[in-house]
C-alpha cells in the first residue's frame, strides 16, 4: 500500500469511460469516452479518490497538496491502464521456424496436424521447470507493462496433461504475486487433442471433465474454462459438454471460436452463456446476431489475423450489430508472439474499421468486462483500482495516427508508479 497520496494533474485529455462499470459498452456507447480536458486524479492507497479537472481537484485538496506526490502530465493524455483479456502468457520456448514455414506456404493447421504448433509448445512446456516458465513469462509481463497493460488474462493449455496444466496454473498464480500486473487465470486443458488421445478425443474431454476440472475448482486455480472449438481440434458437441461441465464447477465459459473456419462457435457461446467468444474471424451472421442478443463479448485478436496473414474479424460489423467488442494480443508463441496491446488497437483501426475511440473502449472497460472485472478496473472512477496510463501524445487520436509506436510515458498500478519516462521503476 502506498502511504503517500498521488496527484496527477494537467492531462490534456483524461479518458474516464465513466458510467460503464456494470455492463460492457455497445454500439455508439463504445465511442463515449467521457473525456475531461485538463484532467486530474487524486489517488489514496491503491484506489482512485477523486476525478475532475485540475482546477477542481486543486481546490478540493489544497490542504493536502504539500504531502502528496505530484505528477504533472502537461501535454499528455491519461486513460485507464490497458487490460488484455486473452493471452497464453505462460509457456516455454518460441516457434520462429514455423513463421518461416508459413511464409513459405504452410498453413497454421497443417503445421499443428504434423505435430508442430500447439504440440511443439506443449513438449517444451512439459519439459520446462516451473521456475523456467516463470522466468520466461516475467520477460513478457515486463513487455506488457511497458506497453501500458496493467491486467492480463492468462490461459493454461500447453500441458494437455494434469501435471503440466497444474504447473502452468501455479506459475500464473506466482507471477500474479511477483509482478505488478494482475493476472486472471483461465483453464484451457482443451487447447488441442494430445497425441496419445488422437484416435479418441471424446475420452480426452471426459478426462478433463472427470479429473482436471474438479482439481482446478477445488484449488481455485482459474476463473474461466476455455476450449479451442475448431474443425480438426474440438467439435461444438465436445465444446458444449466441456463448457457445461465447467459451469457446474463455477468456471465461467470462454471459447476460441470460428478462428480458421465457420464452425458455429459464436452460436455455441451464446447458447452456453459464455462471457466471451474469442477470435471470430469466420463467425457467421447468425452467430454475431446471437452473441449480441445474449450479451457475449467478442474478444477480437487482430494480431493473430495479421500474423497468420488472414482476413481480420469483422469488428466494424460486430460493433454496429450490438456486440460488445474487446481487443487483445492473444500473446502466444505461434499465432501472435507480441505483448503490444497498443499495436492491436492500430490494427483494429486499420484492418477492422474500428475508430480510435472504440479501440480505447475495447482495450479498457470492455476488456475488463471480458474477464469479469468491470467493477474493479477499466475506467477512471472514484473507488476503482488506481490503474492508470499516461501516454506522450497530445490527444487520443494520435495514439492510432502514430501507429506501431510505444507512447507509454507513465504507468500507475494499484496506486504505485511502476513505469516512469517509459522505463520500469
Ligand atoms: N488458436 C488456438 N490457440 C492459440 C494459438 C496457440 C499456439 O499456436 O500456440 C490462439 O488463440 O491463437
Ligand atoms: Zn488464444
Amino acid at each position: 500500500m502506498n502511504n503517500k497520496s498521488i496527484f496527477i494533474k494537467n492531462a490534456n485529455q483524461m479518458i474516464t469511460l465513466k458510467g460503464s462499470s456494470s455492463t460492457p459498452l455497445t454500439k455508439e456507447k463504445m465511442s463515449e469516452l467521457n473525456m475531461i480536458e485538463n484532467g486530474a486524479v487524486w489517488i489514496e492507497g491503491d484506489r482512485i479518490d477523486a476525478v475532475g479537472t485540475t482546477e477542481e481537484l486543486l481546490a478540493k485538496y489544497k490542504n493536502k497538496l504539500e504531502e502528496a506526490e505530484v505528477i504533472d502530465v502537461t501535454g499528455k493524455i491519461m486513460l485507464p491502464g490497458l487490460v488484455d483479456p486473452h493471452t497464453h502468457l505462460v509457456y516455454a520456448g518460441s516457434r520462429e521456424e514455423e513463421f518461416n514455414m508459413r511464409l513459405n506456404g504452410a498453413t497454421y493447421m497443417e503445421i499443428m496436424n504434423n505435430g508442430g504448433g500447439i504440440h511443439a509448445t506443449t513438449s517444451k512446456t512439459r519439459a520446462a521447470s516451473e521456475d523456467r516458465l516463470i522466468e520466461e513469462s516475467l520477460v513478457r509481463l515486463d513487455r506488457f507493462l511497458l506497453h501500458g497493460v496493467t491486467t492480463v488474462e492468462a490461459k493454461s493449455g500447453y500441458g494437455l496433461d494434469w501435471e503440466t496444466e497444474y504447473k502452468q496454473l501455479r506459475a500464473a498464480k506466482k507471477l500474479d504475486e511477483m509482478h505488478s500486473i494482475d493476472i486472471i487465470s483461465t483453464f484451457m486443458g482443451a487447447h488441442a487433442v494430445p497425441a496419445d488421445f488422437k484416435e479418441k478425443p471424446d475420452a480426452f474431454i471426459d478426462l478433463i471433465i472427470e479429473e482436471m476440472l474438479p482439481k482446478v475448482a477445488a484449488e481455485g486455480l482459474a476463473d474461466f474454462n476455455d476450449i479451442f472449438c475448431e474443425r480438426g481440434v474440438f467439435t461444438p458437441e465436445q465444446s458444449r459438454k466441456l463448457l457445461e461441465a465447467g459451469k457446474s464447477y463455477g468456471l465461467i465459459p470462454k471459447i476460441h471460436a470460428d478462428e480458421i473456419e465457420p464452425y458455429e462457435g459464436a452460436e455455441l457461446a451464446a447458447e452456453v452463456g459464455a462471457i466471451s467468444a474469442d477470435h471470430l474471424l469466420r463467425a457467421s451472421e447468425n452467430g454475431i446476431k446471437r452473441m449480441a442478443e445474449a450479451g457475449v463479448i467478442g474478444v477480437l485478436l487482430p494480431g493473430t489475423a495479421f500474423f497468420l496473414m488472414a482476413e481480420a474479424a469483422k469488428g466494424r460489423k460486430m460493433v454496429d450489430q450490438g456486440v460488445a467488442v474487446a481487443l487483445s494480443t492473444d500473446c502466444n508463441p505461434g499465432s501472435s508472439p507480441t505483448c503490444s496491446t497498443p499495436f492491436m488497437m492500430n490494427l483494429a483501426c486499420m484492418n477492422m474499421g474500428m475508430t480510435p475511440a472504440e479501440v480505447i473502449t475495447a482495450t479498457t472497460i470492455n476488456a475488463a468486462h471480458a474477464i469479469n472485472r468491470g467493477n474493479e478496473i477499466g475506467s477512471i472512477e472514484i473507488g476503482k483500482k488506481a490503474d492508470l496510463l499516461v501516454l506522450d501524445v497530445p490527444n487520443y487520436m494520435q495514439m492510432q495516427y502514430h501507429y506501431g509506436m510505444n507512447h507509454t510515458d507513465t504507468v500507475i498500478k494499484a496506486g504505485k508508479v511502476v513505469v516512469k519516462g517509459g522505463t520500469i521503476v
